[in-house]
């Protein structure tokens, strides 16, 4: 997360998770998908329970909230709108989902001056773990705009796409990550795959849904390498127990 990149952190319309705290304070952006607003207004009461509901809410107030809004409750709408969050209706578009409709104005519409879309890193949360059909649509981002840095991410996982344009060397921040991860040949065959750095290697294996994918793969190194001819899905587990979950409300400052 420490890099040259510029973080956006986008917050869809399911459970928040704790590391939402940590990566909103690495954000040049705060994005929330239409309902991803209400979680917001929900859930900051409940993790800061000693303070003021509308002082703590304040504090954390999105930049933007976009979508057909047809989740995003008339009260969180005024609340936000009142502090200067600018609400945008896209509505008339029936055909994408709400993440995709950020995703897009984000690296489309220069929404940051002095920032091109290859600068960013796009950082989801709520993505993971809630309804099957949204689970595949944010996974369907990934494949949407698979030129650009898109991570879904929540307490347990992060998420990416490796296109098979690249051979990819991983950098994993042990700290954080790890010990789990997978390389998932989501929709199309895998006919050939190389990896280094994983308790089980693949060399040149074909991977498929049906056949062999690789779940519930192992780091061991801080290094992974993988080469494939179709684009994979990495995921990678995050550590509950120290880094960025346990910096992640306590160091919040308000
Ligand atoms: N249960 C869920 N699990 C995972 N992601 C979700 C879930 N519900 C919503 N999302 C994500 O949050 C975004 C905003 O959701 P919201 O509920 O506001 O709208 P929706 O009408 O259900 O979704 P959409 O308009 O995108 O079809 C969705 O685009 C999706 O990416
Ligand atoms: C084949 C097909 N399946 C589903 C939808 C519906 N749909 C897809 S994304 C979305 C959300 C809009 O915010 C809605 C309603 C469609 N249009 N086309």
């Amino acid at each position: 997360m420490d890099d040259d990149h510029v973080n956006i952190l986008v917050v869809l319309n399911y459970q928040i998770p704790l590391i939402t705290f940590f990566l909103w304070k690495k954000a040049a952006l705060r994005v929330c998908a239409d309902g991803g607003a209400n979680q917001l207004y929900d859930c900051i009461p409940h993790f800061y329970p000693h303070e003021d509901p509308t002082r703590i809410r304040t504090k954390f107030k999105p930049d933007l909230i976009k979508g057909d809004l047809d989740s995003l409750r008339p009260e969180v709408k005024a609340f936000y709108q009142g502090l200067g969050t600018c609400v945008l209706d896209a509505s008339y578009d029936q055909d994408t989902t709400d993440l995709h409709k950020c995703v897009s104005h984000v690296l489309n519409d220069n929404v940051l001056s002095d920032c091109k879309p290859n600068q960013m890193r796009i950082l989801v949360v709520g993505a993971l773990g809630g309804r099957l059909d949204h689970e595949f649509g944010n996974l369907n981002i990934l494949y949407s705009f698979p030129n650009s840095r898109i991570i879904l991410i929540n307490d347990e996982s992060m998420v990416f796409l490796l296109s098979k344009e690249f051979i990819h060397r991983i950098h994993i921040n042990r700290v954080n990550e790890g010990p789990y991860c997978g390389l998932i040949p989501l929709g199309n065959q895998a006919k050939s795959t190389t990896t280094t750095g994983l308790r089980w290697n693949l060399e040149g294996q074909s991977m498929e849904f049906g056949g062999l994918i690789s779940v519930c793969n192992q780091l061991q190194s801080d290094d992974v390498t993988v080469m494939s001819d179709t684009d994979l899905i990495w995921t990678v587990t995050i550590d509950k127990v120290k880094g960025w979950l346990k910096e992640s409300i306590a160091t919040t400052e308000l």
